[in-house]
């Protein structure tokens, strides 16, 4: 587990010194995936670097395992680090190793024997799919496996936390899906903490267990993604299942805008609203999806006309609803927003 704790950080001398982080708190629990998102110049990376202990903070501590190691001299430092392993992009490798033999470079540095060391990249590379790629150059492989090559060495040192700093960006759809599930695998089979840096929404909902928005240096959201997802008032939760839609509606049509609350919503509830209230509904939209095997969604419907119990209604099934005031206010929020 990594706690960051009331962390800020400044680089630059004290007349001139610029703030980049603010008192940040963010914690990866073990066997946890946790995101940090934010777009360009948010801080991530800075973030991303003193959680992997490569730099210190100016305020605040950092615990691994509960241990405060913010305070440590460089050497014994040297020695925590080995608890973080570090993916970068896939172009991190050296191009004139082969694949194991990037995978065998920190076990080299680390003064791990010869017959130890080859025993232990053969395990590596099994455990990412590549057993066969071993002896071929970075050159030679496709962007996601190279980027598998990559997770393989951080793996190297047997780390408890793994830090990936943008390890999709640049790969395609289903190769960054691919890329994902191995996180995941990797988080289950050996109870890893994993951070993930990224600014990909698709990244956040596909493998994060908890996340963590970052703007101009703060901390503006954060929490589990599930619960993100069911409120209707999280900006994230918004980003992360958008409502993309183009409303047409009657006029007499009354919108509502319709979040998942719980895990006990009927799958039937919109045949339920239509037979309580008596009016037809519409579905205009929405995204439902199954997140670690719960039920999250948004979806914005249309009701017939007014019913003064429908507000309660959704509740009562676990759905947060909100009645949008008038149709084209709706239209016109959403389209800014896309
Ligand atoms: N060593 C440094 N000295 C001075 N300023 C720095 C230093 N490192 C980063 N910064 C500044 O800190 C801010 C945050 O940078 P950082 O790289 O952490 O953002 P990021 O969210 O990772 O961005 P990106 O997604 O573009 O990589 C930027 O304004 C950057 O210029």
């Amino acid at each position: 587990m990594i706690e960051v704790r009331s962390v800020t950080k400044r680089f630059g001398k004290k007349s001139s010194s610029v703030e980049v982080l603010h008192d940040i708190d963010f914690s990866a629990g073990t066997g946890q995936i946790a995101a940090v998102i934010g777009q360009s110049g948010a801080g991530k990376t800075t973030l991303s670097r003193i959680i992997s202990l490569l730099e210190r903070p100016s305020e605040g501590r950092i615990l691994l395992d509960g241990v405060d190691v913010s305070g440590l001299s460089e050497r014994r430092l040297r020695d925590q680090r080995r608890a973080i392993g570090t993916i970068f992009q896939a172009s991190s490798l050296l191009a004139r190793r082969t694949a194991a033999e990037n995978v065998a470079l920190p076990l080299e540095f680390a003064g791990v024997g010869r017959t130890e060391r080859r025993a232990r990249v053969e395990e590596l590379l099994g455990r990412v799919g590549l057993s066969d790629k071993a002896d071929l150059y970075p050159r030679q492989l496709s962007g996601g496996q190279r980027q598998r090559v990559g997770i393989a060495r951080s793996l190297a040192l047997a780390p408890k936390v793994l830090v990936s700093d943008e390890a999709t960006s640049g790969l395609d759809p289903s190769t960054t899906r691919s890329i994902l599930a191995l996180l995941r695998e990797l988080r289950d089979d050996l109870g890893l903490t994993i951070v993930l840096i990224t600014h990909e929404m698709d990244v956040v909902r596909q493998v994060a267990d908890v996340v963590t928005v970052l703007d101009a240096g703060r901390v503006v959201e954060s929490g589990p993604v599930i619960e993100l997802l069911r409120d209707p008032r999280s900006e994230l939760g918004v980003g992360l299942l958008p409502d993309r839609s183009h409303i047409t509606t009657a006029d007499r049509d009354v919108l509502w805008h319709v979040t998942y609350g719980s895990d006990t919503v009927p799958t039937n509830w919109i045949e339920l609203l239509g037979k309580a209230t008596g009016w037809s509904i519409g579905v205009l939209s929405g995204t439902v999806e199954s997140v670690g095997g719960r039920p999250a969604g948004r979806v914005t419907i249309s009701v017939a006309g007014e019913h003064p119990s429908v507000g309660d209604l959704l509740s009562s099934w676990g759905l947060h609803g909100t009645r949008v005031e008038n149709a084209t206010s709706a239209r016109t929020t959403e389209e800014a927003a896309a």
